[in-house]
């Protein structure tokens, strides 16, 4: 695999990281020629005395701590430095072997964000100094990339999707035309903040998952909120119900132990979504609730059912590291990838879709792999496994039945209750939403004790395999009259359209709302089992930005498509809306 050029022995370079985006200072040193194994973090952690973590605190920690990591990690790259004493001489000749012997490491990598904008520049200010004294260039990394590409590196794995689930974040990434695409976040805080600040409610010092984790041990399942809108998720909902649970007297170890089944169980459910709709068969876990043992066997359990691989990274590079710093750092100075000191500015708000992949051969990707819904729409019985059901194709019959299956790793209460409520409202609102002109397939049977629904067979193809601006206007003009009628889709994704003349259900071949007649160009909005009822703007907006998610997920060149679905919106629904959905995009998902 040229990609993995930082593999052992496989390139002499030597890079210092740095990180400090918020509570861990540290400092690595990555010899690309000893493998990731061999690398030499130096750790220092901030440990507030009360409360969470404190910006200004935290900033002073670093202020004291970064000196020391790096000049302990920088001690040992100098010790080591070109095999130590009894080496030949360097040739003198040879401009670049002496450049590096007058400096220990090539290149010195420090996090430029996402983080607490006192500890970035305290980190910024040490990295460049130390970048001048060494003579040597600095590399500027994306911290939540590096917590990615750690784990894509240690695998060996060409093109995951990677969950990070990290303190101040969770996303869902892949990559995609150079850089890596978010197909799913959080829509209010991280995941670590979530579960720290429901810590700190019932008195745990900082930080809480590692409490959380083995109170769960001794706990029961009770209801909790579970929220995921296509492949976002929030957790505010479920916090508050978690407080409140606690105050009220349910025993906080199985406030715990649900909080877990709940929270992995959604952002295991988003990953299976993920791969679903990317095609991938290789998932990747990075940050620092990584190291919780549940969600890790929750995941390694669902790619085990979907015949996906999984990886997860040592818990010393889960959690915030220099070493992941250092060994992306690596990668990005072999590729060029260096910055002018005037332009190494840190910034707090850095999002790993705003990065430039520059260390990543072309784009091999998927080639070759075969969707099975694809390949189902050839007219003959097929089977095709979704993100949540099996569904069986039968074109001919006109029929199509699909069955959410059980999912092993949540929690048995948890599980029954997202088929059964999940199969009503599918059947609900898939005819509620025909009432409103919106082609869907009509229902021909449910039973939600079975999670059991069976409609006609509609469409030729997927959106996602069929895609072309107009179909994607059409889709912008359903959502709206959706939402002018009160309801959401709830993940509304280029595999949830189907394409093509009106399929063989009779009923369904004729006019659309607006009276034109255009069957070979239909589109149908299926797989209606996460909407739900609402007057919220920001739910309607939020649906839109689902689909606009999984169109840069999915479309070679996603520009376009994403504006002819704002057209389509704007044609029939509430521009406020997509005022809105600006505001959605425009947020910076790094909060406290
Ligand atoms: C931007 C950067 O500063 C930030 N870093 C960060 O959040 O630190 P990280 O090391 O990735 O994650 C820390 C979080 O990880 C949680 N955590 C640690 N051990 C855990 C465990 N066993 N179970 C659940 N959560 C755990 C902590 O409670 C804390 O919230 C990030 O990556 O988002
Ligand atoms: N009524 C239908 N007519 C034709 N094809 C269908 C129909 N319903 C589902 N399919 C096909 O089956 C695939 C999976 O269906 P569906 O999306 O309902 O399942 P799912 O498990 O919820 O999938 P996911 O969660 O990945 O979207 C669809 O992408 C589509 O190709
Ligand atoms: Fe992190």
């Amino acid at each position: 695999m040229s990609d993995h050029s930082g593999t052992t022995g496989q390139s002499d370079t030597r890079i210092l990281g740095i990180e400090g985006t918020a509570w861990a200072a540290s400092a690595a040193v990555y010899d690309a020629a000893d493998g990731v194994d061999s690398v030499v973090i130096e750790t220092d952690a901030y440990e507030p005395d009360s409360g969470g973590i404190h910006p200004r605190e935290a900033a002073e920690h670093m202020h004291e701590a970064i000196p020391q990591v790096v000049e302990r990690a920088l001690a040992h790259a100098v010790e080591t430095h070109d095999g130590g004493a009894g080496e030949p001489p360097v040739d003198v000749d040879e401009r670049c072997s002496s450049d590096k012997q007058a400096a220990p490491v090539d290149a010195v990598a420090f996090s430029r964000g996402p983080g607490l904008g006192p500890c970035l520049r305290i980190v910024g200010t040490a990295a460049r100094a130390l970048a001048q004294s060494l003579s040597v260039p600095l590399v500027g990394v994306n911290h939540m990339v590096a917590h990615l590409e750690i784990g894509r590196h240690t695998a060996g794995f060409d093109d995951p999707v990677c969950l990070n689930a990290s303190g101040a974040n969770a996303h869902l990434l892949a990559y995609r035309n150079g850089r890596y695409r978010v197909l799913g976040e959080t829509m209010d805080t991280g995941v670590g903040n979530a579960i720290d600040k429901f810590t700190r409610h019932v008195g745990w010092s900082h930080p809480g998952g590692p409490k959380v984790e083995a109170a769960a041990k001794d706990g029961e399942y009770v209801d909790l909120p579970y929220v995921v809108k296509g492949m976002d998720f929030s957790f505010s909902g479920i916090m508050s119900a978690a407080k409140q649970a606690v105050d009220d007297g349910t025993p906080v170890e199985d406030v715990c132990f649900s909080l877990q089944e709940n929270v992995f169980g959604m952002l295991t459910e988003v990953s299976e979504r993920a791969l679903s709709l990317t095609g991938s068969d290789e998932l990747v876990l990075g940050g620092g609730v990584g190291q919780n043992a549940r969600l890790r066997e929750m995941l390694a359990e669902m790619c085990d059912q979907r015949g996906a691989d999984f990886h997860a990274p040592d818990p010393r590079f889960l959690r915030d590291n220099a070493g992941m710093i250092a060994v992306l750092g690596a990668r990005m100075y072999e590729a060029g990838d260096t910055l002018a000191l005037e332009e190494s500015r840190v910034d707090p708000n850095f999002r790993p879709d705003q990065v430039d992949v520059t260390w990543r051969g072309p784009p091999e990707q998927r080639e070759g792999m075969v969707n099975p819904a694809a390949v189902a729409d050839d007219g003959e019985d097929a089977t095709v496994q979704g993100a949540e059901a099996i569904v069986d194709l039968e074109p001919e019959a006109g029929r199509v039945t699909k069955r959410r299956v059980e999912k092993s790793y949540r929690h048995p209460a948890l599980d029954d209750r997202l088929r059964r409520e999940r199969t009503t409202l599918e059947a609900r609102l898939t005819s509620l939403a025909r009432r409103e002109g919106v082609p869907t397939p009509v229902l021909r049977d449910v039973d939600p004790a079975e999670a059991r629904l069976e409609f006609a067979h509609v469409g030729e193809s997927d959106l996602r395999d069929d895609l072309s601006s107009e179909r994607v206007r059409e889709v912008g003009r359903h959502l709206a009259r959706l939402h002018r009628a009160g309801f959401v889709h709830g993940d509304p994704t280029t595999r949830n359209v189907r394409v093509g003349c009106a399929g063989r259900d009779a009923s369904q071949t004729g006019r659309a709302a607006d009276g034109r007649e255009r069957d070979s160009d239909r589109t149908y909005l299926i797989d209606f089992g996460l909407g739900y009822h609402t007057d919220h703007v920001e739910d309607y907006a939020m649906d839109l930005h689902v689909f606009d998610q999984s169109l840069v997920g999915t479309a070679a060149d996603p520009d376009p498509l994403r504006e002819a679905v704002r057209e389509g919106y704007r044609h029939v629904g509430d521009e406020r809306v997509l005022e809105r959905l600006r505001t959605i995009e425009g947020r910076g998902r790094y909060q406290e």
